[in-house]
């Protein structure tokens, strides 16, 4: 979508709204965001709001997007302000910002004031900003008369304020005297800071929500725990710069967010400082910062438009999250025969995708959602994440309900705490995440999720058997596929074998049977497939780090297994007890951080080769395994603390040949 210019938006360059380029479609669409924006404001202004901060500003910026100059957009604040508070009008209207949610956009500011500036003297913008954190409460002006507080005045509408005087009063950072004579107006945000909300409002989630509600109680109760910082004098004619404004206010005694002097590059990296952990570790809420051209004379040239100054800008931090219409939900059975909710909603772009499945994550996120077919919901992408359906936005439809047979099979659904599952153990989805259970655990890097799907899809392949008795042809007849891939893919599979007993086991992918619990079993001394096998319930329950859940899921995931496990074995695909000897034998080993090659290769040649490998750095430990040994992490400093050697992958290669040859040379 086109991002509008900041400037020109609400000045009646772009005409779509009204005019020929607006359709019928576009029209009621337009109309129907722009109630839904003055519906909301009033909620929020008044401290109910329905839906987050996200989804609001989704449906701003999709008005935005169709009717740049929508009346409702020039707006500040709420019109229907409904309060039982004594109205007054400021003397001086309050406005608001406008906004820019990334780099380009902050820069493309910056050339914009360049541009309005082009025929002034001033110095580049660029390097004369200001910057201050933005903090997330709710406006408020204050007037003093001859050093004592006479008013206090909410934003209102930028016109039309409430006189909560008598709160404000109260609230801490409010000098009732300063020593600045004549008329003055300072402006400011009110916060209820988050220890203050821990303290003496347990269970409140939202600080802001929270303040603002505070701030009109009539009985002024806990007004006494919100906090009031400054940013803002109205119209004081002899301070010249932002930076002097700010160290004038907190000369006189007001409390100002944290604020500096600064370039562009400085704005940006300060941003992403506090996107990464800064804006985290505050006492308070921040939705982004505030940049200013420094100079006051400056901004004053660039003027301002629908009460929101050129010279200055919110630089929000970026929430990727859009409005879309759910067109559809389906219930996927995975590979685990867990099934998933996914939403098919209406294609938008988000952070660079056009998204249209969005995850429901499970049945009891559904049902609290109460989404259904028809509504508006928010869509968000975090990260590169998979995208997430966060909340119902416009309720339309009635709720979707959870399917009682699985979508693949037909088979009936089991419930488990939040999950539904599908159980059927010849479900084509099970089978899938069975075969690819296995390939992971071997380490077959050339095997694809999609030429799975494939093989799985034609009959060819049902149990990991099958995988053997694969021949070339079967692979290079499948579409997209030729001879060349097929011969590399069974190859591949063939050369590792014999698998080691711990792979063999972790292959199977029964529930709970991790690598690290196939070791313990082995190293408890159920070293071969048959003893594992017949092991009863209550005598591996007792093994240390096993417990009877695994226990129990061992012995009935084998039980489950066991004709395909018998028909692995007849086929010569039979797990090999670790060498007792070897170049490795009674060596210790350990993996950390990435490999260049899959943790199960890594781990069957230690163990082909006699060595045995832990799952953490103990004092037993004598080799730790990672790309860098001189790494800072804290595995590799507890394992230089005991004397365990850090090695590369290669340098394992290495040791294992010279020993294999030093044995060759004894022997
Ligand atoms: N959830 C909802 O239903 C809902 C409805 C309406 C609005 N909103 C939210 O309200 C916000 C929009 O409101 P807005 O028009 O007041 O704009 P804004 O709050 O995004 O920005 C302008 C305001 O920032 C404040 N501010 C904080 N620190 C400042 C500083 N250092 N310097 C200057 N100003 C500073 C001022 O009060 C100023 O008026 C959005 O975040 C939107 O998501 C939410
Ligand atoms: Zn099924």
């Amino acid at each position: 979508m086109k991002q509008v210019d900041l400037f020109e938006a609400h000045a009646g360059k772009h005409t779509l709204q009204g005019g020929v380029e607006t359709d019928a479609a576009h029209r009621e669409r337009i109309d129907d965001l722009a109630q839904r924006v003055e519906r909301h404001r009033a909620l929020y202004y008044a401290g109910n709001p329905e839906i987050s901060d996200a989804a609001y500003d989704a449906i701003e910026d999709e008005l935005r997007a169709l009717s740049p100059t929508h009346p409702v957009l020039a707006r500040v604040g709420s019109a229907s302000l409904v309060t039982e508070w004594e109205k007054a009008r400021h003397e001086i209207p309050m406005g608001s910002l406008n906004k820019v949610v990334n780099e380009d956009e902050l820069r493309a500011w910056v050339a914009r004031c360049e541009e309005l500036l082009a025929k002034e003297a001033h110095s580049p913008v660029e390097r004369e900003l200001f910057v201050a954190e933005k903090l997330d409460g709710i406006s408020i002006e204050v007037l003093y008369k001859d050093g004592k507080l006479v008013d206090a005045i909410t934003r209102g509408d930028g016109e039309w304020g409430e006189r909560i005087t008598a709160n404000v009063a109260r609230m801490k950072g409010v000098p009732a005297r300063i020593r600045e004579r004549g008329h003055l107006s300072v402006r400011g945000e009110i916060i209820l800071r988050l220890s203050d909300m821990k303290r003496h409002f347990p269970g409140v989630t939202s600080p802001r929500n929270m303040a603002a509600g505070l701030s009109k109680r009539f009985d002024g109760q806990g007004a006494e725990h919100c906090t009031v910082l400054f940013y803002d004098v109205a119209e004081h004619a002899e301070i010249p710069t932002c930076r002097k404004r700010f160290d004038w206010l907190r000369e006189l005694g007001f409390g100002t967010p944290q604020a500096g002097h600064s370039t562009l590059d400085d704005v940006i990296e300060l941003y992403r400082n506090y996107a990464s952990g800064r804006r985290a570790a505050l006492d308070y809420e921040i939705d982004g910062l505030v940049v200013y051209v420094d100079s006051l004379h400056v901004q004053t040239l660039l003027g301002d438009l629908n009460r929101r100054p050129r010279g200055a800008v919110a630089f929000k931090f970026a929430s990727p999250a859009k409005v879309s219409k759910v067109l559809s939900v389906l219930w996927d059975t995975g590979p685990s025969g867990r099934v998933t909710p996914v939403a098919i909603v209406e294609p938008v772009e988000l952070a660079g995708a056009m998204v249209q499945r969005a995850s429901l994550h499970n049945a009891a996120h559904v049902r609290s959602l109460g989404i259904g077919v028809g509504d508006e919901v928010l869509v968000s992408r975090r990260n590169d994440v998979i995208p997430y359906v966060e909340e119902v936005v416009e309720k339309r439809g009635t709720s979707a309900q959870p399917p009682t047979t699985c979508s693949v099979c037909g088979a009936s659904l089991v419930t488990e705490g939040e999950y539904i599952l599908c159980r059927n153990n010849s479900c084509r989805a099970l089978i899938e995440g069975r075969i690819h259970n296995w390939i992971d655990a071997i380490g077959a890097l050339e095997w694809g999720d999609k030429l799975i799907e494939q093989l799985v899809a034609a009959g060819l392949v049902r149990e990991p058997l099958d995988l053997y008795n694969l021949q070339v042809k079967d692979i290079a007849g499948l579409e997209r596929r030729g001879e060349k891939i097929a011969k590399k893919c069974l190859d591949q599979i063939k050369n590792r074998l014999p698998l080691t007993l711990p792979v063999f086991l972790t292959a199977l992918g029964i529930e709970g049977f991790a690598l690290q619990t196939a070791r313990l079993l082995v190293s408890a001394g159920y070293g071969t497939l048959d003893k594992i096998r017949t092991a009863k319930e209550a005598e591996l329950a007792v093994i240390p780090g096993l417990g009877t859940i695994k226990a129990a899921n061992i012995v009935r995931g084998l039980a489950a297994r066991k004709d395909e496990i018998d028909r692995l074995i007849a086929a010569g695909i039979e797990p090999v007890t670790l060498a007792a000897e070897g170049p490795l034998a009674s060596l210790t080993f350990c993996f950390t951080g990435s490999g260049t090659r899959p943790r199960g290769e890594l781990t069957q040649l230690v163990e082909s080769n006699g060595g045995r490998v832990l799952g953490s750095v103990t004092k037993e430990l004598n080799y730790l395994i990672l790309a860098d040994p001189s790494s800072a992490s804290s595995k590799a400093e507890k394992a230089r603390k005991y004397g365990t050697k850090l090695i590369t992958e290669e340098q394992l290669e290495q040791l294992i040949e010279e020993r294999r040859n030093a044995a060759g040379n004894e022997g």
